[in-house]
């Protein structure tokens, strides 16, 4: 059988594939099947003392059961049915209000008749809709149209968890469709923010952020930012980064020199945690980000000052304590973060400015899958990358800083890079 890809061209080898078709109906590792019962085992023993590394362990060896047990065939109806399928579901049951109201109805067997009644949905609809969640387990069957709510489902009425449903989902094309794109690109690493997969996919020219304030979902995506990060330790933690000895000892104590600046910042969940670790510091703490996205701020302590600025152009606050970015340079190709980085150092004092750069540094080996994730959408949808420890020593090499200390949170967690001029 000749490999072949979409519009009849050649798959990238146009080689002759020889897998019997048989494989694809049986297991894909039943011989690891008891190994990884074993492992399982131990990782439940681990539970009591291992904490959260020991339950994420044990979630990895659990996937592993599972894959080894799917055949082939199921793993591809569960990707290309089944999983698209439950996110319809799981975000219809989002935005009629059903997951809201089956956790205002508490923890109970709830009838679809009677939920669809009070939502004001067609029954058949609502049926439908709950019978693949109940199948997939993201809901308990309790009876015949008839289900309770599970922690998840009660999860997905907080807006910083839900967001992630509109935002995500809403771009999600440029994901999926990134094949196409990759081959009318000749299956070269893409390094134009002008040209993406999301691009080719919405056939727009706007980037992701514009394309989503444009079709109303920009405030799902900062609530998205909110929420993703929820249960990580934060850079500000004293096990992770030292706040005091670092930034406050030696900054300048004037009420109105600047502290802090977050640049790209959202709706200012980073400040705003910060000033819960350090409800007492020197000078000012300053968001920034595009004026969409200020003007989209709804709870925000006052004292945090809220500036409008696109940090393509001169940055207004010169000298602070510390300019922060965190997940910005990732959305960026080197030639981008280029051009943001430019007017940040040119407003920061030497050897007193830090740059403090929250963001991933892939590993060599053993990369953690949320960190890898955020590598394929920053390649689907921003021609971006999560970047590895040579790769940010190139780039801000460049773009004259240097990395005083890389200071790690722990498998998974964006590191904190503390930089400063060169
Ligand atoms: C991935 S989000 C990160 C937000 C926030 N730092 C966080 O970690 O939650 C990137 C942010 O960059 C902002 N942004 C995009 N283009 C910008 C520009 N030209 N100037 C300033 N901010 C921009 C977006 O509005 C968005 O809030």
């Amino acid at each position: 059988m000749a490999l072949k890809g979409t519009n009849g061209t050649n798959g990238a080898n146009g080689g002759v594939v020889v897998v019997d078709k048989s494989v694809a109906t049986n297991p894909n590792n039943i011989d690891a099947v008891p190994g990884l019962v074993k492992q399982i085992n131990a990782g439940v023993d681990a539970l009591g003392t291992g904490g959260d590394e020991a339950r994420h362990a044990l979630l990895v060896k659990a996937r592993n059961l599972m894959q080894a047990l799917e055949t082939p065939r199921e793993t591809m109806i569960k990707h290309c049915w089944a999983q698209t399928g439950a996110m319809a579901g799981l975000t219809t049951g989002v935005d009629s209000g059903l997951w809201a109201l089956m956790a205002k109805n508490g923890d109970k067997p709830q009838k679809v008749s009677e939920l669809a009644s009070a939502l004001k949905m067609d029954t058949v609809l609502l049926c439908r809709l709950m019978r693949h969640l109940g199948a997939m387990g993201y809901i308990i069957e309790t009876g015949e149209d008839e289900y309770k709510p599970t922690n998840f489902t009660n999860s997905l009425t907080i807006p910083i968890i839900n967001g992630g449903y509109y935002a995500m989902l809403a771009a999600s094309a440029g994901v999926i469709s990134f094949h196409e794109f990759a081959r009318k690109t000749d299956w070269q690493n893409p390094t134009d923010a002008g040209r993406t997969s999301f691009n080719q996919a919405y056939n727009t020219d706007k980037n992701f952020f514009e394309y989503l304030q444009a079709v109303g979902y920009g405030t799902q995506f900062n609530d998205h930012m909110g929420g993703y990060r929820q249960g990580r330790l934060p850079w500000m933690h004293p096990s992770f980064y030292p706040v005091q000895e670092n930034l406050i000892d030696c900054a300048e104590t004037a009420a109105d020199a600047p502290f802090l600046v977050d640049i790209g910042g959202s709706v200012g969940h980073d400040l705003a945690e910060f000033q819960c670790f350090f409800p007492v510091h020197p000078g000012k703490l300053i968001l920034q980000d595009l004026p969409v996205v200020i003007g989209q701020i709804t709870d925000l302590d006052s004292r945090i000052v809220r500036m409008e600025h696109d940090f393509l152009t001169e940055q207004p606050v010169k000298g602070a304590r510390a300019y922060y970015m965190h997940s910005v340079l990732h959305d960026w190709p080197d030639s981008l973060c280029q051009k943001i980085l430019a007017p940040l150092t040119a407003a920061m004092r030497p050897g007193y400015s830090k740059l403090l750069i929250n963001e991933n540094v892939i590993p060599r080996t053993g990369a953690y899958w949320e960190t890898t994730a955020l590598d394929m959408i920053m390649l689907t949808e921003f021609s971006s990358r999560e970047r590895t420890l040579d790769d940010w020593q190139n780039l801000l090499g460049f773009s004259g800083l240097r990395i005083a200390k890389i200071w790690s949170g722990g498998k998974g967690v964006e590191s904190l890079i503390e930089c400063e001029l060169a």
